[in-house]
């Protein structure tokens, strides 16, 4: 396999999507995809991700203005078939009148290889993809994860210049689904190739992907590596669609935000940018959270009720002030019962600071 040599980068500068009924699925988007990177497409239904897969792949065209480079090549104006695309889909596609070498061979044949090539590289793609045993096999008699990787060997047998995935996995149960993202993702990373992979699994995407790009309605809310768009959101938006986030809406009082009886002191590289007295969102991850004993703690509440989740117990915990029960997770054997009297400290690393925009008044 060459492909290494013939992935390319991607660039969408100012790509802008209206449909013939008015519809705006895509804000002017610029984007950038290095030579060899896995980009995740991320965020919820009908947030534009298929419609910026589509467009990169040349099955939509975007509006006047807008430009799309493979590498170097303007591919804007240019059709599908002269793009150099491999797509895989949720719904695998395959023939089912052909087996699965045939099937795989089928960008070859398309092309017009010669016998010895297409045999060669056919056999190149049933090692890779540990298909060896069913490359006589008709298509119905393989297993999901059999077909998923059926078509994934169509769609690289031809060495596109990027690969596109529109949630290849969905359709597979979890334990599948989890072995193959990482076989996949390692396959890719062996053979370069870019890749852009839609999923609206967080999971998912922070596995597959070099970098996320999270969507929110037709926009990029944030794009950067897991570590950056799960520690750092940039949003609440992108805090709430990636994990899990409790929130806490409080004043600026001192060095702390202050609630109710309760405070979390802050450290002053949050607070700084912010005036005192100004009302502001803390945010911070349930694995973040520790409990500790009752009387001594700045921020003190209630269990409400706990579940033990095998890895972790996740406690709920009333706390004066919180409208929503704060989610802690445990990672210690200890249990916990309705109505014990905790207290929650929070490593100020593990706190986000947002200004707190929303309209209800915080009680203080
Ligand atoms: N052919 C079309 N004509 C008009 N509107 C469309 C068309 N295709 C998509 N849309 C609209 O564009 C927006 C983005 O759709 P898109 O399919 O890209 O979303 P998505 O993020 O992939 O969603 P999902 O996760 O549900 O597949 C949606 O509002 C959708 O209704």
């Amino acid at each position: 396999m060459k492909n290494a040599s013939t992935s390319v980068a991607i660039t969408l500068k100012q790509v802008q999507k209206t449909f013939s009924d008015g519809t705006l699925a895509l804000k002017p988007l610029d984007l950038h995809i290095e030579k060899g990177e896995i980009l995740v497409l991320l965020g919820p239904s009908g947030c534009g991700k298929t419609t910026t897969l589509r467009l990169i792949a040349g099955l939509e065209f975007c509006d006047q203005g807008g430009q799309i480079l493979f590498g170097e090549r303007d591919v804007t104006n240019v059709a599908i078939e002269q793009r150099r695309v491999g797509m895989v889909f949720q719904s695998y596609a395959l023939f089912p009148n052909m087996n699965v070498s045939e099937n795989i061979a089928y960008g070859l044949r398309v092309r017009g290889e010669s016998k010895e090539l297409k045999e060669k590289k056919v056999q190149e793609m049933l090692e890779l993809f540990d298909l060896e045993p069913y490359a006589h096999r008709g298509i119905d008699q393989l297993s999901g994860g059999q077909r998923q990787r059926v078509a994934l060997a169509r769609a690289i047998i031809t060495e596109p210049e990027v690969l596109l995935l529109d949630e290849p996995l969905s359709a597979l149960d979890a334990l599948l689904k989890k072995r193959l993202r990482t076989d996949i993702n390692a396959l890719l990373k062996r053979l370069g190739i870019t890749a852009v992979y839609v999923t609206h699994d967080q999971e998912e995407a922070m596995a597959m992907g070099d970098r996320i790009a999270i969507l929110d309605r037709g926009e990029i809310a944030q794009i950067g590596t897991a570590e950056e768009v799960y520690l750092s959101p940039k949003s609440e938006f992108v805090a709430n669609f990636i994990g899990q986030m409790n929130h806490f809406d409080g004043l600026l009082n001192g060095q702390a935000l202050s609630f109710r009886s309760n405070f979390i002191p802050l450290p002053e590289t949050l607070y700084s940018t912010y005036k005192e007295g100004e009302r502001i969102r803390c945010m911070t991850r349930p694995e973040d959270v520790r409990l500790t004993s009752f009387e001594d703690a700045t921020l003190k509440g209630a269990v409400s009720h706990s579940v033990f989740l095998g890895d972790r117990t996740r406690v709920l915990v009333s706390v004066e002030g919180v409208k929503e029960l704060v989610h802690v997770d445990c990672f210690e054997r200890k249990r916990y019962s309705k109505g014990d009297r905790v207290g929650l400290v929070i490593p100020p690393l593990c706190l986000v600071l947002l200004p707190n925009l929303g309209s209800e008044e915080v009680v203080c």
